[in-house]
């Protein structure tokens, strides 16, 4: 569902992402963790199609990023790590607009439900511009979730969100898993990591240091070893 062979990405003389292999099938989910900086976000933007690989595949939903970008794109969800929202636009014009650019019919209800369970149906009319940071980052996985898509991309997306906030973002993911689609999480925070996630893609300085079980970075030895991969 995603596969990514040799991914490396430069800016300049940065090399953000030097050589990840990952492969992430439907039904699973797969956390992302690493220290600041250690290439997680720059890996969600290239599987999101918005930041082209300098070397390396990309496989989204059967589609290769470099010739089938829209297609791909059509397919998943994508929360970034940060901006995203048109602060001048509501949480329901912003679905409104999601569901009319994927041909969504009867997306009302869901719409209302996905609110309702991310605790924003107060503000469902009131434009993002005013909205606290969690919320932001709350309606910005409602968007990335709401049609359903096939790879759920979800970069930090507990960053700054409260115990409901998190509760309802594990609800999406579990969903969806359910669903079928395959989900990837980028978070430094490894215990929620482990309790959304199957399977862990630890990065470092840009590169892949380990691809665990997520339960093999669990309790005080997974600590210990998520700790040594760090350093
Ligand atoms: N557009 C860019 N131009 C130059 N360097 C960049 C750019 N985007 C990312 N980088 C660099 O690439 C490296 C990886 O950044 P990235 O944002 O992917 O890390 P991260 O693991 O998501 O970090 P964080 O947890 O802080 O969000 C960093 O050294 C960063 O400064």
């Amino acid at each position: 569902m995603v596969e990514v062979r040799g991914l490396r990405v430069r800016f300049g003389a940065v090399e953000a992402v030097s050589g990840i292999d990952l492969d992430a099938r439907p039904g699973q989910a797969t956390a992302l963790l690493g220290r600041n900086g250690a290439g997680k976000s720059t890996t969600m933007r290239v599987l999101a199609g918005v930041v082209p690989p300098t070397e390396g595949t990309v496989h989204v939903a059967g589609h290769d990023l470099r010739t089938d970008r829209l297609a791909a794109q059509h397919r998943l969800g994508y929360c970034p790590d940060v901006g995203g929202l048109v602060p001048r636009a509501t949480p329901w014009e912003h679905l409104q607009l999601a569901a009319r650019l994927r041909r969504l019919d009867d997306w009302e209800d869901r719409a209302r439900d996905l609110l309702e369970r991310f605790e924003l149906g107060a503000v469902t009319h009131r434009v993002t511009a005013g909205f606290s940071h969690g919320m932001g980052r709350r309606m910005s996985v409602v968007l990335a979730a709401f049609h359903r898509p096939a790879v759920l991309l979800l970069d930090e997306p507990f960053d700054g969100v409260d115990p409901l906030g998190v509760e309802a973002t594990m609800d999406v993911i579990a969903d969806a898993r359910a669903a079928g689609a395959c989900v990837l999480v980028s978070t430094h925070l490894r215990e929620l990591a482990i309790e959304a996630c199957t399977t862990a893609l630890v990065l470092r300085g840009g590169a892949q240091v380990a691809d665990v079980s997520a339960q093999e970075l669990a309790g005080e030895d997974g600590a210990r070893a998520y700790r040594s991969l760090l350093d």
